[in-house]
Formats: structure tokens, sequence, C-alpha cells
């Protein structure tokens, strides 16, 4: 655990959340860094990021968060966070520069665009650049990588290695990750801590295959990467 008591921490104490017939159990401490949180479809990843955010209201138990003053949440579908009647007044909404965000989402000429009008991948990326671009103690991402490229999700992951505070992200993702610090899973509605990367990925269930057959190997990545994955590979092979 943290010894730094000016930086963000979340705590979670025997925290019970429902929707109609669904339970989800979680206990944790969330500190500084990148979280990943997997779980098959329907296993409760977007009803925690609610809670964690602050739109879903526990049933028992406590999010107590320490040093958090701005939290963000990104919803899987980038639709559910227009504002604007334009891709200019989206990004205005989020009081960032409409040019830079523009040219950043490679969405230059789409300005006055009605953001209906766009893609469901056009939609995330702007959302994307525009969340990545804001100051923030805590980031909740919801499957950021639903209807991205595998070049944007790649530059995704690149700019996440960047950001500042605790970062989380809920994904069934297999192939695209961020350079990831903790990881967790939800699993028969309870949420828990597999552990610090690269230690704990023997005991990841979910881990991808790549990771899986080189741990068969006796290779450990230093990260869950896939380039992390062949690189150990490759020095066990020289
Ligand atoms: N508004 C709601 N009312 C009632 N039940 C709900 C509601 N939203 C979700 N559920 C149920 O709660 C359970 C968890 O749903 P949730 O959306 O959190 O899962 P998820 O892991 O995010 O799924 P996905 O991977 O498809 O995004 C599901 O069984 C779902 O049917």
């Amino acid at each position: 655990m943290s010894d730094n008591l000016s930086e963000p921490q979340i705590i979670l104490k025997d925290l019970i959340l429902k929707r109609d017939g669904f339970t989800l159990l979680a206990n944790g401490v969330f500190e500084k860094g990148v979280h990943l949180i997997t779980g098959k479809i329907g296993c409760g990843k977007t009803t925690l990021s609610m809670a964690l955010a602050g739109y879903l209201r526990q049933e028992s138990g406590l999010i107590e968060c320490k040093n958090i003053e701005k939290t963000l949440l990104s919803m899987q579908f980038p639709e559910y966070h227009l504002t604007g009647l334009t891709l200019e007044d989206e990004i205005k909404s989020w009081g960032l520069s409409s040019d830079e965000i523009l040219d950043k989402s490679e969405l230059c000429g789409y300005g006055k665009t009605d953001p209906m009008k766009m893609s469901r991948g056009e939609l995330k990326r702007l959302h994307l650049v525009c969340i990545l671009s804001k100051r923030k103690d805590l980031l909740i991402l919801d499957e950021p990588f639903s209807t991205l490229s595998p070049m944007w999700k790649e530059r995704f992951c690149n700019n996440l290695a960047i950001q500042e505070g605790i970062t989380i992200i809920f994904t069934h993702e297999q192939t695209y990750f961020p350079k990831t610090d903790y990881i967790w899973d939800i699993d028969s509605g309870e949420l828990n801590y597999i552990g610090h990367v690269p230690e704990c990925l023997d005991s990841w269930k979910s881990a991808p295959e790549y990771i899986k057959t080189a741990l068969k190997k006796g290779v450990l990545p230093k990260n869950i990467r896939f380039e992390d994955t062949l690189e150990a590979i490759c020095r066990m092979q020289d």
C-alpha cells in the first residue's frame, strides 16, 4: 500500500452493488497507476465503473476516495457523452480547442458536422482524445477499445502511458493493452485482485492467449502488451 499521504487512493470496503437480480461484491484498494479489470460480458464491469464514478448508489458498504478532486468516466457508448450539435460544440463543451482536438482525432473538416452523423468509431476516438486531454486524478474507462481500429487502439494505449493519477480500465479486450500496473478480475459476482504486473501473470485466468503461451514456455513478460511477450521470448532465444 502507498505510504505517500497525498497520492490518490480508492478503498472499497464490503461494497455491494445491485441491479435487479444482479449483485456484485467488491473489496480492495486502488493505488496510483493503471489498473486493468477484466471479466466476461455481463459480469458487472459497467456496474462497478458507474459506482466508482458516483453514478450508481451502493446497496451497502463503502467507496472511500482519498486525494481525488477530479474524476472522469468514459462510458462504453460515446454517444452517451454528447452534448453538442456539432463536433466543434462537442469539443468546446470539454473546454478544449476544437482545431487541436480535430487534428489529433484525424477528423479535420468535420467541425460543423452533427456528431450523430459520425461513425461510432470516429466518435469514440474523438471522445477518447478529449478525455485524455483533461486533467483528472481518477480516470475510469468502460470498454475504451470497443469500435476502435487496431491503429487507434495502439495510439490510445500509448497515450494512456503518460496519464497521471489512477486509471481504471474495464475491458474484455484480448489483444491491445496499455502498460499496466495492476490486474483485477470480476467473476461470479465478485471483484478479485489478481496482483501487481508482472508477478501476478501466472494467476491471471483470463490472460490473453499469447501471455498464457509464453508462461507455459517458462517466459515471464515484463508487462502485458504483445510486444512485451515478444521481447521476452526473443530474449530467451538469444
Ligand atoms: N439498468 C439495469 N437494470 C437491471 N439490470 C441491469 C441494468 N444494467 C445492467 N444490468 C444487469 O447487471 C448485470 C451486469 O451488467 P453490466 O452492464 O455491469 O455488465 P458488463 O460486464 O459491463 O457487460 P458488457 O461486457 O456487456 O459491457 C447484467 O446481468 C445486466 O443484465
